[in-house]
């Protein structure tokens, strides 16, 4: 039995749109299945949970990041594997997996019952399955997910714009800021930090290469902070980070490491697979294979 979940929401009413497609599939296929719709922020993380007491070869969710996000908590350190139909503004995370972006692969893919398991970043009481983003990245997620425009992009199947959008809306205003890190223990700090972003995976923002080795099952968080830049300077090197040269250049610095705690000297905004949860300072620590994914 699979157990879907469908935010119909997602990708401005993608979801729905796809779980129609999918629907008529499974029913062609003679699988059985289980549906909930999400109606609310968390509602899929319960929805996951009471799934979960089924025996079930796979919860599946159609949705964009935050609702895999919701849904990977809930599975996180269970047997139960994640599925993947992608129908929101970025997918990041499926792109990260290799997941087909079209629904009818992405479903074939699920009832291949090809399984891995792949790394979590903790923070908290929550799981990130692609990159959190501390500084102007949480800025930037803040404007996308309030913009009408995000709407539009979506209608014509330009989501991964939207952050571009906001992106230039704003570097006119965000100051950097001093920013201290703590990995596994070592100290860093560096002033006018404009971004630091914590990596499971290699992309986020619909396709911005920004820690392009992280790996997300190697244990490993990486962290990619960009430091000391103009305005200018920032949007030029916001261009290579989409093909991740961004990382050769000397005012952005990598590191590695199982966990990072990040302080600035004044709180800035953070944002975790695409969703603003909170204000620095934060913890983050990689749990190995915590989720199975098929
Ligand atoms: N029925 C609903 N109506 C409105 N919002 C919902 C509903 N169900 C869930 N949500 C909320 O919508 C948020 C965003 O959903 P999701 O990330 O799946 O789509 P998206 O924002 O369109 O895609 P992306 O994250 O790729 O930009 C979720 O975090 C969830 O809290």
């Amino acid at each position: 039995m699979y157990g879907f979940i469908v935010n119909q929401a997602s990708g401005n009413g993608r979801g729905n749109r796809v779980w129609k497609k999918v629907e008529k599939i499974v029913k062609e296929e003679n699988k059985p299945f289980l549906v909930r719709f999400t109606k609310g922020p968390r509602h899929a993380t319960k929805i996951a949970k009471e799934l979960s007491a089924h025996s079930l070869q796979a919860v599946v969710v159609i949705g964009g990041d935050g609702t895999i996000n919701e849904v990977a908590t809930a599975l996180a350190y269970t047997q139960i594997p994640l599925g993947v139909i992608p129908a929101g503004s970025g997918n990041d995370f499926a792109r990260c997996l290799g997941i087909p972006l079209q629904y009818r692969k992405a479903l074939l893919r699920v009832f291949s019952h090809d399984q891995k398991k792949v790394d979590l970043l903790h923070l908290g009481q929550r799981y990130c399955l692609t990159v959190t983003g501390v500084g102007f990245d949480g800025k930037v997620a803040q404007i996308a997910n309030g913009a009408k425009y995000k709407n539009w992009l979506n209608h014509f199947g330009l989501g991964g714009l939207s952050y571009v959008v906001s992106m230039l809306e704003v570097l006119r205003t965000y100051q950097p800021t001093k920013i201290s890190l703590t990995v596994n223990g070592e100290k860093f700090t560096l002033s006018d930090v404009w971004l630091v972003a914590v990596a499971n995976a290699p992309n986020y923002a619909g396709g911005i290469s920004i820690c392009p080795q992280a790996v997300n099952n190697d244990g490993l968080l990486n962290i990619c902070i960009v430091h000391g830049l103009t305005k200018w300077g920032l949007l030029r090197l916001f261009l290579r980070a989409y093909n991740g040269t961004h990382v050769l250049h000397r005012n952005v610095r990598i590191l590695t490491g199982k966990e990072v705690y990040i302080q600035s000297d004044k709180p800035v905004l953070v944002q975790s697979d695409g969703e603003i949860i909170s204000e620095s300072p934060i913890r983050m620590e990689i749990k190995e294979g915590a989720l199975n994914v098929v």
